[in-house]
Formats: structure tokens, C-alpha cells, sequence
């Protein structure tokens, strides 16, 4: 007999379960079911219970298949699109199908939070509660509009509370003390309001206020507030400007055609934004929905509102910062229809949207559009597919294109457009100048030589702003032993420890030990342990001595960990209540402020010289950046670089401002080293706490894959990790150069399907297409 199955993909990760299993379909759920729904079913020799994603629904003869458990969703959670997305990002992404569609799911749908059902007449049920066949019952309801369902995790502590207050019945007659002029100040303040007004706009103290609520003078009401509300009750709305030549000309070839991708190369403050936001205005036009991505750390608030205050309510925001809650709520914005222009970082790109019309990703450079942990997909390549699929346009913004992007459209697959000056009239790039710090150590000063001291006080005479900026990047303060060179490290990795003057421990980044600064060496007992590296805490007392009427705001990981931390430093910035922004990469990016005239980089070297191969490329990026800050609005622009390496070649080409010279340079040495864009690369990282198993291991897969690829592939290593241990791990890597290669999927499955044998149970192998980090 035939039987109505399901075929679910299980999350379980395991090659075996990367294909779907078959369950049958109780009945009564017959007709309820569909594609993309979430379901709980019985799986393994035990029946243990997992969650799966039905991804196809047919008939089968009934052969003994194990039955769903449970429905979970009333509605699908993922498109025929998005499951679509998922087959085809598993050709390079080496991680199993169902961690490509949970990474599609916002994070309150990946969990076992409980269903709340509410009907018309606002009487709540939990799902959880129901027998199997309410449950039925219930999901009919839902289906007809009479059931509402939402998830019990935007609990209280999620919601945002605030009090309101309104004069009480007894206010008038209430009579105070002389004294008490402040009383009697608020008794006619409360009465001359008609409406509810939120406690903390009351303009008094809140002992005053405290004792109105005391003695019942006022009644309270707690509203729930949506966050989101506020931020977008905040933003003046913008009409947009009349583009410049060099703008319309790129509008115009966006506008003109679809049939493949835009890299639009446009010098800091060129007005590339202007662009975006004139596409997607044109999209909407369309009837269409748009995509932007921006990287994370560039999601300010001045770049959230740019976008808000020319969109308004069609804006969904997705970013980091939010709680499960508001994401879930984001997502369902979007999947309702209600948002149809989508603003966020990397996993934006999942966006439930329909009817795409324009992808964009703005900084597209940026390394963190790759995710670093599974499954290791590049934001990029998502939005290839999905502009593929819906025909849209996709637009890769940036002032310093990655090599690949920038080869690519060398080669004419994607379009070049250009835009060489900055967009307002009056602006310009700015001057660069290079400082030699091995001929300019200053005698007043470790941090800053004397021309950059000279520099920012000019500018903070003339009521203009600086940004300085502090290159932490492969860098880390240290605890050092001056008598015997002793440096403190992880007892699980092998990395010194960094020093965080705030908790005043040493911390390891890679496993999160912590332990207190020692008094004496560990190793000779010595009490000559000094701290090296500067930290920008040590910068900022530095400049305030040699300086003291600087007003400075510091923007670092310590002083940005509180909730909108960030956002408040720059709108204190934004409203001149500060002289200097000092801090680290964070603020290279996306900052707009036309009070801004000089920009420093204190130590230009720190990433020049790491071990990968992109280390010039991510330096020039870094400090074109950041000195695109300068000079943005009517007022002249100047930068100035100290570096302990000015003949650097990425030194040189930012002071010229010439990313196609620096393009040029770039791809010769790329070239001469057989690196990516003329390979592509994979890396294969295999640990084990046993580091002879790890060697061992890793000489067998390599071997493997040689074995299968052509003589033109080049196999590299298995060589230790730069960090050879950490959280008591040993890592080898296996990198793997290469430009056609029929076999590399098949190999890289099997050496994925390594660690489900017995004997590799603590073998730990991951796979990474187009690694972007070497360190
Ligand atoms: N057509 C225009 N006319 C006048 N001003 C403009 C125009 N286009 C953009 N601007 C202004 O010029 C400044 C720089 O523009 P925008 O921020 O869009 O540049 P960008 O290329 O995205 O910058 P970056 O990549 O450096 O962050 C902004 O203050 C913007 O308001
Ligand atoms: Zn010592
Ligand atoms: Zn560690």
C-alpha cells in the first residue's frame, strides 16, 4: 500500500544524514505538512528524538518507515528557494547540509523554545501542553487565521519595559508643605498633561518622583516598547541628492542590465552609498526587495539610519547585537512582507525575502563575510546563487576590492565601474604623509612623533576633529619577565597570554583561560615584570600628558562592551563633545563625519608582517580605510602614517591613494607564488590532543588527496599550525592550490566522512574553501 511520506533532513551531522531519510506521515497530518517545515522524528537504533527539515514530500510504498514524531511549525520556516541554497552551497562549503539550513533559521528556531497559541479572543495556550490531537485541531486553526502563534522565548527579560505615569485621582486636592516647592512644582506640571508620559521624561529628580508614586499621586503603567521602534522614531527622513557625473554614469550601468555582477571601485567618501541607496529605491520601484550588506563592525547606527531614513518602516535591521528575540522578530518582519529592504552583516544574506531585485554588499573586501566557524560559506558566494536565482542585480562595493573580485572583473566577469573622486564638491582624497619612526623617535614621546603631536594640535585650534587609530591587529600586550625573558602563557595553547588592564588578568584568546597578573616571575622569581604593548588605554594616558586639554573618547573592546556602548562614543563625537576618536581597527570603517581633518595611524606595521599571504592586502586595505576618514566634507583632509617599514610597498601606495597601482604589484607577487586569484585554495586543518596521532593522520589524508587530484594540483604540508596547540589540541593544516580539479569535491567528502570511523572518534578534521585567516 502507499503511504504519504516525508523525506527530512536530520540534524544529525553526519555524512550519512547529509542525504534525507524517509518518514511516514501520521495520519490527520496529511494535508498539514509541506516543504520547509521543522518536524521531530525518531532516529537511530534508540528512537532518540532530533529535530528535521522536511524537504521534499511523495508517496511511498510502506516498508516498516518510522513515523514523525511532531510537527513543529504551523507555516514553513524555509523557502523552496533557501533549501535550494543549501544543496548548492554544499558543493564548497565542507560541512553538513542540515549546518547549511540552520544557519538560514534565526537561532530562536534552532532551539527547543515552546509555541504559544493565542486566539481571537486573546487566551493563550502553550503548545507543549496540547494532546496530539489538539495539536491537529490547532494547526487547522492556525491555517484559517484564528490561531496565532508565537514563541515563549521573547520572555520578559527580552522585552523592553517602560514606565509611564499620569496624575491620579487624588493628585488635585493634595496638598504639600511650603517647603516642598519641588512637590508642588510637579503636582502642576502632571495635572497640565493630558496624555501618559514616560517616567524618565519627567524633568525632575527621582526622589521627587519616587514620592508621587509612594503616596499613589500618580498612576503607573508599564508599556512594553519595541526597540526597534525607537530607533526609528529617531531618524529624520532624507530625500535623496541629485547624483554627480561619475554616479549617474554607474547608476545608469547598474540600472541598464542584470545578467552579471557589479564591482563598483569608488574611492572613500566617492558616494558609493548615495548609489546604494538610489538602486534600491529603484528596486523598490520595481516592486522588488533588496539586500545590503554591510560588515559588522561598520553596522553603526549612522550607517543603519542612512538607510532607515530614506526607507523608513520597509527597513528590517539584522545584526549581532540583537537578542534572539528581536532577531526572531526581524526575521519574521521580512518573512511577513513587511520589511522588503534588509540592512545587516554576513548572515543577512539568508534574508527570507521573495522577489529579490538587488543584492549588495557594501566593503565587500572584508574578511568577515566569511564565517570563521561552520559552515564556512562566504557571504559572497550565497549571493551569487541567490542573485542567480532570482535574477537580480548583485553589487560589490568597495574602495580596495579584494584581489579576487578585482581579477574577476578584469577578466570581464563581473562589470568595473569606477569612481574616482569623492562626491561632494568641495572634497578631496586627502594629503598622506609617511613618518619614519626609526629616524623620528621623539624625546617627548614613545607614541606619537613630533609632526603628528604638531598636526592635531592645528586642527583642535582650529575646532576640528581628529581620528586616531591604533593598529592592533596580530598584536597583543604581553607579560614579560625584563630578567629573563619569561613571557606568559596558556597552559592549553600555545600563545602568550594578553593582559587586560580592566579585569588586570592575563586572558587567552583562543580558549578563554583566565588567570591574575603574577607579582614575580613564574619562572626565576624575578619581580621585574613589565607589561609590553601599547593598548590604547596606555596611548590615551600618553596623549593626555603631552596634551592635557585634548578631550579624547576611546573606542576599543573595553570600552564598547556594554549594549550601544558604540553607538553613544559616536554620536559624543558626532556632536564635537570630543576633540580625538582614539581607537583600534573598529573605527576605520563606514565613519562619516565632515568635522573629521586629520587622521593618525599610530603604528602602521603591526599586521604587515604576519604569515599569510594576504598580510599586504589587509594592511593596505586597513589604512586606506582609515585614512579615507579625512577630509570628507568641505574642509582639507590630512593623514599622517607612522611606520617603522616606509619603504613597505602597501605603505607607499596608500600615500599616493593608488589601489591599482597597489592591485598591479599585488598580483605579480600572487602570481610569482602560485596564491590565490590565480589558484584557488582549501585548506584541511586535523586535531587531536595526541599530537603523533595528529601527524600521523594528517600524512595519511594528504596523501589521500593527492592520490586522487591531477600532478597540477599542489598539495602543501601537513606542517603544525602557526598556534601549533590550543584548548589542548594540536592542529596540522594541509593547504591545497589549485585551478580545476573534477575529483577535489568527491576527495574532501571522503576526508570529511574520516571522522565517523572507530578509530578516528577524536580526530577533529575541518574544511575550509577559500581560508581567509593563515594565523
Ligand atoms: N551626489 C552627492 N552630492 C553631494 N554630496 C554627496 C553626494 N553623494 C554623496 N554625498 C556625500 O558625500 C559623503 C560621502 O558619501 P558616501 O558616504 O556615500 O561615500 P562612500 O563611497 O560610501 O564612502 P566610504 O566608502 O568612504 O565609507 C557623504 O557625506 C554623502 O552624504
Ligand atoms: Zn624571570
Ligand atoms: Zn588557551
Amino acid at each position: 500500500m502507499l503511504k504519504k511520506t516525508a523525506k527530512i533532513i536530520v540534524d544529525v551531522p553526519l555524512m550519512q544524514t547529509d542525504k534525507p531519510f524517509s518518514y511516514a506521515i501520521p495520519s490527520g497530518l496529511e494535508n498539514l505538512i509541506e516543504t520547509g517545515m521543522r518536524v521531530h522524528v525518531p532516529f537511530g537504533a534508540a528512537n532518540r528524538l532530533v529535530q528535521g527539515i522536511v524537504i521534499d514530500l511523495s508517496e511511498e510504498e510502506d516498508s516498516g518507515l518510522k513515523e514523525i514524531a511532531e510537527l513543529l511549525d504551523v507555516e514553513p520556516v524555509l523557502t523552496a528557494e533557501q533549501l535550494r541554497l543549501a544543496d548548492e552551497m554544499r558543493h564548497t562549503v565542507f560541512s553538513y547540509k542540515i549546518s547549511c539550513l540552520k544557519a538560514m533559521l534565526p537561532n530562536l528556531l534552532n532551539s527547543s523554545y515552546d509555541k504559544i497559541l493565542t486566539d481571537s479572543e486573546g487566551i493563550q495556550r502553550k503548545w507543549s501542553l496540547l494532546s496530539e490531537s489538539q495539536k491537529i485541531e490547532a494547526l487547522k486553526e492556525v491555517k484559517s487565521g484564528h490561531l496565532k502563534v508565537s514563541y515563549s522565548a521573547r520572555s520578559k527579560e527580552n522585552k523592553k519595559i517602560e514606565k509611564y505615569v499620569k496624575a491620579s485621582a487624588k493628585l488635585a486636592d493634595f496638598k504639600f508643605g511650603k517647603a516642598a516647592k519641588k512637590r508642588a512644582e510637579l503636582k502642576s506640571y502632571l495635572l497640565s498633561q493630558e496624555e501618559m508620559i514616560p517616567q524618565k521624561d519627567l524633568p525632575f529628580s527621582s526622589a521627587v518622583i519616587k514620592y508621587f508614586v509612594e503616596n499613589a499621586l500618580v498612576e503607573v503603567t508599564q508599556k512594553e516598547v519595541s526597540r526597534t521602534a525607537a530607533v526609528f522614531e529617531a531618524v529624520t527622513p532624507d530625500k535623496p541628492k541629485v547624483l554627480n557625473e561619475e554616479q549617474e554614469l554607474a547608476f545608469n550601468a547598474i540600472i541598464a542590465s542584470a545578467d552579471k555582477p557589479f564591482l563598483l571601485e569608488g574611492v572613500t567618501g566617492s558616494g558609493k552609498t548615495e548609489i546604494y541607496l538610489q538602486v534600491i529605491e529603484h528596486t523598490l520601484k520595481e516592486g522588488k526587495t533588496a539586500i545590503m550588506l554591510v560588515p559588522e563592525i561598520a553596522l553603526t547606527p549612522q550607517m543603519s539610519n542612512r538607510f532607515i531614513a530614506r526607507f523608513g518602516e520597509k527597513v528590517a535591521i539584522m545584526h549581532s547585537g540583537l537578542s534572539d528575540g528581536e532577531k526572531y522578530d526581524e526575521w519574521r518582519k521580512i518573512k511577513e512582507g513587511h520589511a522588503q529592504v534588509v540592512v545587516g552583516a554576513r548572515s543577512a544574506i539568508f534574508a527570507p525575502l521573495e522577489n529579490i531585485g538587488v543584492i549588495i554588499i557594501d566593503e565587500e573586501h572584508e574578511t568577515s563575510y566569511k564565517q570563521d566557524s561552520n559552515p564556512r560559506y562566504h557571504a559572497r558566494d550565497v549571493a551569487l546563487l541567490r542573485a542567480k536565482y532570482h535574477h537580480a542585480r548583485l553589487i560589490l562595493g568597495s574602495a580596495t576590492p579584494s584581489l579576487e573580485s578585482r581579477a574577476r572583473a578584469q577578466k570581464g566577469v563581473y562589470h568595473l565601474l569606477t569612481l574616482k573622486h569623492r562626491a561632494s564638491e568641495q572634497a578631496f582624497l586627502p594629503e598622506v604623509q609617511i613618518v619614519d619612526m626609526r629616524s623620528n623617535l621623539s624625546d617627548q614621546s614613545v607614541n606619537f612623533s613630533d609632526i603628528l603631536l604638531e598636526k592635531i594640535r592645528e586642527k583642535v585650534e582650529r575646532k576640528e576633529q581628529v581620528i586616531l587609530m591604533l593598529n592592533r591587529r596580530g598584536y597583543s600586550s604581553f607579560v614579560m619577565c625584563r630578567d629573563c625573558g619569561f613571557v606568559v602563557g596558556c597552559p592549553n595553547c600555545d600563545i602568550s597570554l594578553t593582559l587586560h588592564m580592566d579585569t588586570k588578568t592575563l586572558n587567552c584568546h583562543y580558549c578563554g583561560h583566565q588567570e591574575a597578573v603574577p607579582q614575580v616571575c613564574p619562572n626565576c622569581n624575578g619581580r621585574k615584570i613589565r607589561y609590553y604593548g601599547s593598548g590604547t588605554q596606555k596611548v590615551q594616558e600618553e596623549l593626555e600628558k603631552l596634551l592635557p586639554d585634548l578631550r579624547i573618547l576611546r573606542m576599543d573592546v573595553d570600552t564598547t562592551k556594554t549594549k550601544n556602548a558604540h553607538e553613544k562614543i559616536l554620536s559624543k563625537f558626532g556632536a564635537h563633545d570630543a576633540d580625538v576618536l582614539l581607537g583600534t581597527q573598529m573605527i576605520a570603517k563606514g565613519l562619516d563625519f565632515p568635522n573629521v581633518t586629520l587622521v593618525g595611524v599610530i603604528n602602521a606595521d603591526t599586521g604587515l608582517n604576519l604569515p599569510d599571504f594576504r598580510a599586504s592586502e589587509r594592511s593596505f586595505q586597513l589604512l586606506m580605510q582609515v585614512a579615507g576618514r579625512a577630509g570628507r566634507a568641505n574642509k582639507k583632509g590630512e593623514v599622517i602614517i607612522q611606520t617603522f617599514n616606509p619603504g613597505h610597498y602597501a605603505v607607499k601606495l596608500v600615500a599616493a591613494q593608488d589601489y591599482e597601482a597597489f592591485y598591479r604589484q599585488e598580483m605579480y607577487y600572487r602570481q610569482q607564488l602560485s596564491y590565490p586569484p590565480y589558484y584557488f585554495t582549501v585548506q584541511i586543518l586535523v586535531s587531536h590532543k595526541d599530537e603523533d596521532i595528529v601527524a600521523k593522520k594528517a600524512y595519511e589524508i594528504a596523501s589521500l588527496v593527492k592520490e586522487k587530484l591531477s600532478d597540477k594540483a599542489k598539495v602543501l604540508g601537513p606542517t603544525p599550525k602557526p598556534i601549533a596547540r590550543t584548548h589542548n589540541l594540536y592542529h596540522y593544516q594541509i593547504l591545497v592550490k589549485y585551478r580545476f580539479e573534477t575529483q577535489l569535491e568527491e576527495v574532501l567528502n571522503q576526508v570529511l566522512d574520516l571522522t565517523q570511523k572507530r578509530e578516528n572518534k577524536n580526530l577533529r578534521v575541518l574544511i575550509d574553501s577559500e581560508p581567509q585567516s593563515f594565523v
